[in-house]
C-alpha cells in the first residue's frame, strides 16, 4: 500500500547509475522532486545551493563515505532527513549511522516496498516538525511536541536535572527512527517515557502497541509478534495480526524485553534486521514498519556478560538509551509527584484532595521505595483510603518500616508477618546492599507459595500473581531447588 504525502525534494547519492536510476524513478513516481549526486563533492555542492526534505546516500561512495554527508548534515544544523543505504549485514554501519543522526537505514539489496514505506516516514517527520513548530525552537523543552506529545511529556511529572534531562532527550530522539531503550528500576516511568517519545514523534498518528515480553507463555510469542494464519496451529481459526503488523506505521514498545526467551530473541533480531516477518503458517513475508522502543529494569549487559541475552539483539535495541534514575535519587521530584498523585486520587473517588502535611512529606521521603512511582502511588492510595477524608494517614509499605537515615536505610525492618523468613536462616545476617536483602524476601515468599501448593509451581505461581515462565524464571534466578523442577505435567506448557 502506498501512503500519500505531499510531494518532497529529495537528493539521491549513489555512485552506480542504474541504482541511481531505480532509485529516482520510484521517487518521480511517487510525485517527488528529485536531484542526483554521484560522490560526496556533488552532493555537498547541491547541498550548498538547496534546500532538501530528505537525502538517501549510499555509505561508500567514490571519494569518501555517506557518513561523512550526514555529519555535515549535522553540524550546520540542517534540517534533512537522512537516509543511508548501507551493505547487506553491516550492522555496524547501520547503528552508527543512526547514532550519527540518521533518521533511517536501508539494507541492499533496497526492497522497493520498503524503500517507499522508509521515504515516506522521513517526509512525513519533517511535515510533522514544521506543522508544529519552527525546528529552532526545539532546545526548549516542550515547544517542538503537538499537543498530543506535550499531554505525554506533561505527565511525566518532576523537575529534577533527571526528569527534565529526559523530557530534553525524548524530544531529540522522537523524530527518528533509531531504536530506543528505556531503562531504570520497576515503577519509574518507563512506560510513560517510551509512550512520549511515540506522542512526540511523526509516527503518533500511528498505532502505539505495547507488549510485555515477560507476560505471554514462551510458545505463543511467535504468533504473538508475527501474526498466524489459519490453521498455522491448533485453534487458530482464522488468520490473526501479530503486534508487528498491529503497530504497522507507529510505535511497538517491547516492555520488559530481558524476559524474553533466547530462541525469540533470535527470531525478533532477524526481524530487526531483515525488516521483514513471516507469519506463523505463512510463506509469504511482510514487510515491518514499525519504530522499535524496548524497556527493561535489568542490567541488560549483565545479561549479556550471563548468556541470557543476545549481543547483537541488545546492540541493535539499544542504539539509543534513556536511563531513569530511581525515585530515591531525585526526592526533590517528591513534593509534586505527590501533589499530582493526590489530585488524581481524589478526582477518582470525587473528593477533595486532601492536603500532604511535611512531616508526611519527610517521612516519604525517607523510605526507599524500590517500587519507585508506582509504590508511591500505593502508598498515597492507602494513604488516602485510610484517611479522614481531609488528612492523610500514611500506612507504612509492607517489606520496610521507614529509615529516619541513611544508617536505618542500609539495615531496614522487615515488617512482614505471613511469609516464615527464618526458613531462609539468613535474614539476621542482613546484608548491606538493596538488592541482597530483596531477593532474600522474594526467596521467602516464593517458597513460601511453593510449600502451600505442593510444589507446585503453577498454583504457586497464580497465588503470586505471577506466570508460569515468570516463577520459572525468579526460581532458577533465586536457585530454588524445588521438588517440582522436574517436569510436571501440570506445569507442561
Ligand atoms: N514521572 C512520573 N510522573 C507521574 N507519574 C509517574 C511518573 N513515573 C511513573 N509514574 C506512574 O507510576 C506508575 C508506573 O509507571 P510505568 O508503568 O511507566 O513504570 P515502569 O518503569 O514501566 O514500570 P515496570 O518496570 O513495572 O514496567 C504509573 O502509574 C505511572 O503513571
Amino acid at each position: 500500500m502506498t501512503i500519500s504525502v505531499s510531494p518532497a525534494h529529495i537528493l539521491v547519492v549513489d555512485d552506480e547509475p542504474d541504482l541511481r536510476t531505480l532509485y529516482e524513478l520510484t521517487l518521480l513516481r511517487e510525485g517527488h522532486r528529485v536531484d542526483t549526486a554521484d560522490n560526496l563533492q556533488q552532493a555537498q555542492a547541491l547541498l550548498a545551493t538547496h534546500h532538501f526534505d530528505v537525502v538517501i546516500t549510499d555509505m561508500r561512495l567514490p571519494d569518501g563515505l555517506g557518513m561523512s554527508l550526514l555529519h555535515h548534515i549535522k553540524a550546520q544544523g540542517r534540517e534533512e532527513r537522512s537516509i543511508v543505504i548501507t551493505a547487506y549485514g553491516s550492522a555496524q554501519n547501520a547503528v552508527e549511522a543512526l547514532k550519527a543522526g540518521a533518521f533511517d537505514y536501508l539494507t541492499k539489496p533496497v526492497d522497493l516496498k520498503q524503500f517507499r514505506a522508509v521515504v515516506t516516514s522521513a517526509i512525513r517527520s519533517v511535515a510533522e516538525v514544521t506543522t508544529d513548530t519552527a525546528p529552532s525552537s526545539r532546545s526548549n523543552v516542550g515547544a517542538a511536541a503537538g499537543a498530543l506529545g506535550q499531554r505525554a511529556l506533561d505527565r511525566l511529572i518532576g523537575q529534577s536535572d533527571c526528569m527534565q534531562q529526559i523530557k530534553a532527550r525524548i524530544l531529540k530522539v522522537a523524530t527518528s527512527m533509531a531504536p530506543v531503550m528505556v531503562t531504570g528500576e520497576s515503577g519509574t516511568g518507563k512506560e510513560l517515557v517510551a509512550y512520549a517519545i511515540h506522542a512526540n514523534s511523526h509516527r503518533v498518528k500511528g498505532p502505539w502497541v505495547a507488549v510485555n515480553c515477560g507476560a505471554i507463555p514462551e510458545t505463543l510469542l511467535e504468533a504473538e509478534f508475527f501474526g498466524a494464519r489459519k490453521g498455522a496451529y491448533t485453534g487458530a481459526t482464522q488468520d490473526r495480526e501479530g503486534f508487528f503488523q498491529a503497530a504497522r506505521g507507529g510505535t511497538l514498545f517491547l516492555d520488559e524485553i530481558g524476559d524474553l526467551p533466547l530462541p525469540m530473541q533470535s527470531k525478533l533480531l532477524r526481524a530487526i534486521q531483515e525488516r521483514r516477518i513471516r507469519p506463523l503458517g505463512s510463506n509469504q513475508e511482510e514487510v515491518v514498519d514499525v519504530r522499535i522502543v524496548s524497556a527493561t529494569h535489568k542490567h541488560l549487559a549483565q545479561e549479556v556478560q550471563n548468556g541470557n541475552f543476545r549481543q547483537d539483539l541488545f546492540f541493535r535495541l539499544n542504539v539509543i538509551d534513556l536511563v531513569i534514575a530511581p525515585l530515591r535519587e531525585r526526592t526533590q521530584d517528591l513534593p509534586e509527584l505527590c501533589q499530582a498523585l493526590l489530585t488524581r486520587i481524589a478526582q477518582e473517588s470525587d473528593m477533595p484532595t486532601p492536603v500532604l502535611s511535611k512531616e508526611m512529606l519527610r517521612e516519604l521521603s525517607s523510605l526507599p521505595l524500590p517500587g519507585n512511582v508506582r509504590e508511591l502511588e500505593n502508598l498515597l492510595y492507602r494513604a488516602v483510603a485510610l484517611g479522614d477524608g481531609q488528612s492523610l494517614q500514611l500506612d507504612r509499605p509492607m517489606q520496610f518500616s521507614p529509615a529516619v537515615n541513611d544508617s536505618t536505610l542500609d539495615a531496614p525492618e522487615f515488617d512482614l508477618p505471613s511469609p516464615d523468613l527464618s526458613e531462609t536462616g539468613r535474614l539476621d545476617q542482613r546484608p548491606d546492599d538493596l538488592q541482597t536483602q530483596l531477593d532474600m524476601l522474594e526467596r521467602a515468599l516464593l517458597v513460601q507459595a511453593l510449600q502451600a501448593t505442593q510444589f507446585n509451581r503453577t498454583a504457586a505461581a497464580a497465588r503470586l500473581g505471577l506466570n508460569l515462565r515468570q516463577i520459572r524464571y525468579r526460581m532458577a534466578r533465586l536457585k530454588i531447588d524445588a521438588p517440582s523442577n522436574d517436569e510436571r505435567t501440570d506445569d507442561s506448557l
